[in-house]
């Protein structure tokens, strides 16, 4: 059965109405939009996402737009017939891989998010930590701690990189201008070499970088889910720990989370993982009463 309308003049009128104090509290503020791989993909949902970030900056909003590509990396891996393989959420990336990490990342999907954003009359540009001197990296250096006997390895990423130094430069000027910039997460390190980064933890330096008034991670689930699939609505920092300890969160929800910690801790106002397959998931998070998925605190103090 087809669902019934039933919106009038006066409650449209209301809706942007309400919206009113939410525009006022971002006015001005940096917002910062990872859009994850897996939130990708449908064009109704990619115009909505477009509209989302278009009308943020049109209302005085300077939303920042970090991308992933996880599921796109992959099939162009399996195209060339490279195998790829995980540790502790993160690609691990030699020589070949952080080849095509590049140009599927910083070309093909940066320059697809910029002309959607573009085809609603706005001014997006596309970056990559390379541009304006924006992100430097430096190897990553990862343990893994095993669920099974809780013993903790290191191990070797290739070129997978953590983000060392973010200079706020470009992204103040582009502020004070019509342009909203689409990040993707590469970077060089000052060994010369190009370097491949988790979006997730991408975006949270970024965020720190910039004092972000909200980071907001669009996936394809409604946030962290507990043992039984439910929404877990606020998560202390705690508890997330203890999440990611006991496996409850695992593969790329770890990134995320760890990130979302990180990102209060550089004094991030808010931190939330919501569901980029809800259309205008980004507009109904910031304007409007129905915020969704979940929003990671500090720990009572
Ligand atoms: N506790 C959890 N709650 C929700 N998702 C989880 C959890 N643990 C692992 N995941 C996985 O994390 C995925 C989201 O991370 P990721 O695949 O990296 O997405 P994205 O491409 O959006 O960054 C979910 O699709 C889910 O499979
Ligand atoms: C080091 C590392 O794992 N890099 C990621 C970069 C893309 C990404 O993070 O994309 P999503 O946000 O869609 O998962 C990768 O190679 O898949």
């Amino acid at each position: 059965m087809a669902s019934k309308d039933i919106s009038t003049p006066a409650t449209e009128a209301a809706i942007l109405a309400d919206a009113l104090p939410y525009m006022q509290r971002y006015a001005g503020k940096m917002v910062v939009v990872k859009y994850g791989g897996h939130a990708m993909g449908d064009a109704a949902l990619g115009k909505a996402f477009a509209q989302d970030i278009a009308l943020l900056k049109q209302s005085g909003v300077n939303p920042v737009v970090v991308h992933g590509g996880g599921p796109q990396i992959g099939a162009m891996l399996d195209r060339m017939g490279i195998e790829s393989t995980f540790e502790g959420g993160l690609r691990v990336t030699d020589e070949k891989t952080v080849e095509i990490v590049e140009m599927v990342l910083a070309g093909s999907i940066n320059k697809e998010i910029v002309a959607l954003i573009n085809a609603q009359g706005a001014w997006a540009i596309g970056l990559c930590g390379k541009d304006g001197n924006l992100v430097f990296a430096e190897k990553a250096q990862k343990t893994v701690r095993d669920p099974d006997s809780n013993i903790e390895r290191v191990v070797d990423l290739g070129f997978v990189g953590e983000p060392a130094k973010v200079d706020r430069t470009l992204l103040d000027q582009l502020a004070t201008s019509r342009m909203i910039p689409v990040i993707a997460p590469v970077a060089p390190g000052r060994d010369g070499h190009t370097y491949n980064i988790n979006a997730d933890t991408f975006s949270g330096a970024i965020a720190g970088a910039v004092a972000a008034q909200r980071l907001l991670f669009l996936t394809d689930v409604p946030g962290v889910l507990d043992k039984n699939g439910t929404l877990i609505k606020e998560l202390t920092v705690s508890q997330a720990r203890d999440l990611i300890a006991d496996g409850t969160i695992s593969g790329g929800m770890i990134p995320k989370v760890e990130t979302c910690i990180a990102a209060l801790t550089r004094g991030v106002k808010g931190v939330v993982i919501l569901n980029g397959k809800t259309p205008h998931a980004v507009l109904l998070e910031l304007f409007t009463e129905h915020g969704a998925g979940t929003l990671i605190v500090h720990d009572p103090v």
